[in-house]
């Protein structure tokens, strides 16, 4: 393989503002793959999978090239040059690149990999913090969160099936496979860009990984129903659910940003729903205005993230222990306000993308402990584990209120 350097250079500058200025990597990628309209999805593929590669394993690669915190460019090429030696690529001989002996790196790399938390690349709080929650599991989901994410598609059933999507995908050269275990997904069988396709801009369907595809699902919606979404976002799940309700009824899209749910609204004009509201939570008067007046309620609690580290390697990075112990408190703040929507035998879901239990089931048996919990029962839950399923991590559970 031959580096070409403008795309070395461009792989080193995102490098610099993820690891130096603390910028998300989607958002850097975003800015840099603008910087030259001549690269092809090829070299738009070397820039992104190499930055995500190089960001996902920075402790261990850092570990190896001797640097540190705050990267100085030499310390980027550096990593890049530990990067290009453990794929077998011929480090160039570009004044740039400091040779390091291939040997020494390998070496390194052998020593440093017997012991997990430089093996998978991760800061120690959190490897002992996945230990004590997850014990044995905790290494196999960590190696499978280290691995490269599919990209699964949604089959938006307001416009096309997933064979309508898979065929008209396939006239663009864009290979997927259906998906057996999700009723609606389809994944790409090599990594293409797909928001430039003619079915993307129809509304065909949605990027969303096959396990929050089984959140909407769990949540028993019907034609005619009246649906809040209380933790919408840009509406990954809203859509799903207007899909499934066939757009009838009504979803009213709830979350603190106004932004996201612009975005919200941009996306369901495209996938063709029309019936979503959205409401941007002010105040506490936006929700309790609801109480006792839904069917269904659909909680998807921010959280960690912790279960889409495959797509999101930066976090491992950017999410400090307070974090975990603050959102587990917002949690259980959520459950308790947004509970109250649910009408008398009305249902909810309570979904994060997390794996940490403390998010999750012993959440969900805490909030069934108080007061307002024992108005609820628990009907089922669900522990999505990255390592067994292929995708994220995620955790759901249904919960019904007593009549
Ligand atoms: C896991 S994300 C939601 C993802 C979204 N449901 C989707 O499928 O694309 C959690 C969301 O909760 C929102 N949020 C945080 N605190 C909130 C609160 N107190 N009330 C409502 N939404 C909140 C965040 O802004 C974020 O968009």
């Amino acid at each position: 393989m031959k580096l070409h350097r403008n795309l070395v250079f461009a792989a080193v500058d995102a490098l610099g503002m993820i690891f130096n200025d603390g910028e998300q990597a989607d958002k850097v990628l975003r800015k840099v793959l603008k910087f030259d309209k001549r690269w092809g999805s090829r070299d738009r593929s070397f820039i992104a999978e190499t930055v995500y590669d190089i960001v996902r394993w920075k402790r261990l690669y850092s570990e190896i090239a001797e640097v540190k915190a705050p990267y100085s460019r030499p310390n980027l090429f550096r990593l890049f040059a530990v990067w290009a030696t453990l794929r077998g690529i011929e480090v160039p001989d570009w004044k740039q690149m400091e040779p390091i002996p291939t040997r020494r790196i390998k070496g390194r790399f052998d020593e440093l990999s017997k012991i997990r938390k430089y093996k998978e690349s991760i800061p120690d709080w959190m490897d002992e913090m996945g230990e004590k929650a997850l014990g044995k599991k905790w290494g196999a989901e960590l190696a499978a969160l280290n691995t490269q994410a599919q990209v699964v598609l949604r089959a938006n059933s307001l416009k096309a099936t997933v064979k309508e999507v898979r065929n008209t995908l396939a006239d663009q050269d864009i290979d997927t496979k259906i998906l057996d275990t999700h009723p609606d997904a389809l994944e790409l069988v090599e990594r293409k860009n797909v928001f430039t396709s003619e079915a993307f801009k129809n509304g065909f369907f949605e990027v969303q990984d096959a396990s929050s595809q089984k959140v909407a699902r769990m949540l028993e919606v019907e034609p005619g129903m009246r649906v809040v979404d209380a933790c919408a976002g840009a509406g990954g799940k809203t859509l799903h659910l207007a899909a499934l309700m066939e757009n009838k009824g009504q979803i009213i899209a709830m979350d603190i940003y106004a932004g996201k749910l612009r975005e919200l609204k941009r996306r369901s004009k495209r996938a063709g729903a029309h019936n979503i509201e959205t409401r941007e939570i002010t105040s506490t008067k936006v929700f309790k205005k609801l109480y006792n007046s839904a069917d269904r309620v659909l909680i998807d609690a921010p959280c960690t993230g912790l279960g889409t580290i495959k797509r999101n390697p930066d976090l491992k990075w950017k999410l400090q222990p307070e974090f975990v112990d603050k959102v587990v408190q917002r949690q259980a703040d959520i459950l308790q306000n947004y509970s109250k929507i649910v009408k008398d035998g009305g249902k909810m879901v309570y979904a994060t993308c997390s794996i940490l239990p403390r998010e999750n089931q012993e959440q969900v048996q805490a909030f069934l402990a108080t007061e307002q919990g024992q108005k609820f029962q628990l009907e089922k839950e669900e522990t999505v584990s990255p390592a067994k399923s292929g995708y994220d991590g995620f955790y759901m559970a249904l919960l019904s209120r007593k009549q």
